[in-house]
């Protein structure tokens, strides 16, 4: 089945100038950019196109006939008793929204933050090597770029997702430590994979730690992206098994007129001060470089690829809940309803710069000294940086009725011990935050730079 777009719908020529980014349609209510609302202007391009017009022939022609309507951009009448019949319902133009899928970066790492996650990794199975990794990943590869354009996977597709466009759907794909053994490849392993230290605090579960291959899924749509999860497992045929897989999810596109930066389970403003991709030194901090070091274990296959760290932290909701609402600012060092800083005024923002030695007259600091979002800074850190992208999740209760609830916690760096490892090792030994959290999986991953027209992601590593 073709993609059936309106060609004209697409915003085709207004992809941003950052690989991974989105086309399509925008709004003032547009989704949130993994790097704090900043980055909301350049996270979307800014042309503008009606909602009905952005919507894919296909999903109109199936709206149609599921209501026995024909919808036109002026008269879309009434479908259901409840809609208003004197004005085009506006459709939503979510759908029509596509990442590119080809380019310097894979997508998924400043991609704007979607609704929807699914996290996976796979072991290679017993007899698979390289040659069968090479296959999968270009399999992976040839399904990722399909089903981001739109269109359905190879052979077999499922027909999850036939009534929507794209929905900003990213597919990433990442090797872990374990998978240069088992392919042949050790030599090639880079050091900055070597495994990460243990800290005090951990609780980490092993066999939802780590693992050969990880893939991660975004959409703005919940089909959109289960549909993609099942065709990458599908793929996966005898190659290799699912070791661990977990679903999260963020606020949706358009659910807010103040599109500020989207909020975590604890109700905080979570991703104000990620380094933006207007900064001088972002690419430095995020991607390895164009051209590795080489003989520093930095090989060149890692040429504009990233280091993902995977945290799966366990929020401690009954007590975090139990706080009043000044003491859980005091945690965090921002305001809870809009992300200032608490050295600000009462007319301070998101955005405003925390003043780290503003005290109070009693001479007690605005932000307390073990605040996370002091202790976390750059400036505190050695300049230790990274963009945490992360999902929510929420896996039902325990028996005692306590959530087993938190963050999918996804941070990238070009190194992760210069990026996660310094401050890890700072937040170990107990900022205000860690009381209330529990790391309980952790992973770290090579994900190699974007795939060029015609390639797969990895093929030099695989074929180098
Ligand atoms: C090791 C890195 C980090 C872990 C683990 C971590 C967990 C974690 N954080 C929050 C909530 C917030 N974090 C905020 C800022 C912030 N956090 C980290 C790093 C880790 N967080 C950094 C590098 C920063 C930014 C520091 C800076 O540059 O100033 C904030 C404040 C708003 C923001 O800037 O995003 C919140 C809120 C939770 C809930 C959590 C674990 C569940
Ligand atoms: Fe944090």
């Amino acid at each position: 089945m073709a993609d059936q777009s309106i060609p004209e719908a697409r915003n085709h020529g207004a992809t941003r100038g950052e690989p991974g980014g989105t086309t399509g349609p925008t709004g003032p209510t547009g989704p949130t950019g993994p790097l704090g609302s900043e980055n909301t202007e350049t996270a979307k391009n800014t042309e503008s196109t009606t909602a009905v017009e952005g919507i894919s022939r296909r999903r109109l022609l199936g709206t149609a006939g599921a209501t026995g309507l024909v919808l036109g951009a002026a008269g879309a009448a009434a479908g259901y008793a409840a809609a208003p019949s004197s004005a085009a319902t506006p459709l939503t133009s979510l759908g029509s929204e596509q990442a590119m899928f080809h380019g310097k970066h894979q997508p998924g790492i400043t991609t704007p933050l979607q609704a929807r996650g699914h996290l996976v990794a796979f072991d290679l199975a017993a007899g698979a090597g390289r040659r069968e990794a090479a296959a999968l990943l270009r399999r992976w590869s040839d399904t990722a770029r399909r089903l981001m354009a739109g269109e359905p996977a190879g052979t077999g597709d499922t027909g999850v997702a036939r009534d929507a466009g794209p929905s900003s759907l990213t597919v990433t794909f990442g090797f872990g430590h374990s998978f240069f053994a088992r392919t042949g490849l050790d030599a090639q392993r880079p050091v900055a994979l070597d495994p990460l230290p243990d800290f005090s605090s951990d609780h980490l579960d092993k066999s939802r730690s780590n693992g050969d291959l990880w893939v991660q899924i975004g959409a703005d749509d919940a089909l959109v992206a289960f549909h993609a999860l099942r065709a990458i497992q599908r793929d996966a045929g005898t190659a290799a098994r699912i070791r661990w897989q977990m679903n999260g999810f963020n606020r949706s596109p358009g659910a807010t007129a103040h599109p500020m930066t989207t909020r975590n389970l604890m109700g905080q403003v979570d991703g104000t001060r990620n380094p933006k991709p207007a900064e001088a030194d972002f690419a430095e901090r995020i991607f390895v470089p164009e051209e590795p070091e080489s003989g520093k274990g930095a090989p060149a296959w890692m040429a504009n690829g990233s280091y993902v760290v995977v945290r799966r932290i366990r929020m401690l909701l009954d007590d975090w809940e139990g706080l009043s609402l000044k003491a859980q600012e005091d945690v965090i060092g921002r305001r809870k309803s809009d992300g200032a800083p608490l050295s600000g005024g009462s007319d301070a923002t998101e955005t405003t710069e925390m003043d780290l030695e503003k005290t109070d007259g009693s001479g007690k600091l605005a932000v307390p000294i073990n605040a996370h979002a002091r202790i976390t800074r750059p400036d505190q850190n050695g300049g230790a940086a990274m963009v945490r992208r992360p999902f929510s999740y929420h896996d039902g209760f325990d028996a005692d009725g306590v959530p087993d609830a938190g963050l999918l916690f996804i941070c990238w760096q070009a190194d992760p011990l210069r990026g996660f490892v310094p401050v890890q090792r700072k937040l170990d030994r107990g900022d205000a935050l860690s009381r209330f959290i529990r790391h309980e999986a952790s992973g770290l991953f090579a994900v190699p730079g974007g795939a060029a027209e015609g390639e797969y992601v990895g093929q030099r590593l695989l074929e180098g």
